[in-house]
């Protein structure tokens, strides 16, 4: 892992933004088609602004969320909203969203239909991350129902998980899926998400599941 400090959030984002147009760009060189693979949440929306206009062919790009919660994709609290608003507009309008949310009462109704579509676009070539103050990335949450199926080795592609931490129903990328990404960006900002992240070294990742997906990574924080 690599630590990599930032000024302030703007310089961070724009930065990050480049980082991952580059990393998509060179996936690009060896593969027809790559994986791109996004967090949700309050923090990434400006660096998603930068990164909709970067000159990559988006036509070869599939873009994915690492997590969803299970609501209607015209909610607000819909990451699939989000990165249709935020991210696949502009020159990133061209392309391709895997959905990680279909509609139907519960995920565990039509998760083999959204593992399907997602299956042979793995691996992640480029997968940014979130992390939440609690420890958790993507919806991997302390406490979370299904967190031991979701950390295991042989862990489906998705797993539902209903936690104590989050609001609603959510389903997210396993951690084998999202650590096996070729090239991993966590992005922080703010004093207490990083006391946060310095906890977590000392903790398992049944306690702080951002653990799961450390190796390798580059992490970028700013205050
Ligand atoms: O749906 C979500 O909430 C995300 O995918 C989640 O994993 C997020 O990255 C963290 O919760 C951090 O969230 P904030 O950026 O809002 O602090």
């Amino acid at each position: 892992m690599n630590f990599i400090e930032y000024p302030d959030v703007d310089m961070l984002m724009i930065d990050l933004a480049n980082k991952i147009a580059g990393d998509l760009n060179a996936a690009l060189h060896h593969e027809d088609r790559v994986c791109l693979a996004v967090p949700g949440g309050t923090t990434p929306g400006p660096l998603f602004d930068d990164l909709c206009a970067a000159d990559l062919p988006w036509e070869n790009v599939d873009v994915m969320l690492t997590d969803e919660r299970w609501v209607p994709t015209d909610s607000d609290r819909s990451n699939t909203k989000l990165i249709r608003e935020r991210l696949l507009t502009n020159r990133a309008a061209a392309a391709r969203l895997l959905p990680l949310y279909a509609p139907a009462d519960q995920p565990e109704d039509v998760l083999p239909e959204l593992e399907a579509m997602i299956a042979p676009e793995l691996p992640i070539a480029v997968l940014l991350l979130g992390m939440g103050a609690d420890m958790h990335t993507a919806s991997l949450f302390p406490g979370a129902d299904k967190l031991s199926e979701a950390l295991a080795p042989d862990a489906p592609i998705l797993v539902p998980m209903r936690a104590p931490g989050a609001l609603e129903t959510r389903v997210t990328l396993s951690a084998r899926v999202l650590d096996g990404a070729l090239r991993k960006h966590i992005v922080i900002t703010g004093f207490e998400k990083r006391e946060a992240f310095e906890k977590a070294q000392r903790l398992s990742a049944l306690e702080a599941p951002i653990r799961a997906v450390l190796t390798g990574a580059d992490v970028h924080w700013a205050p």
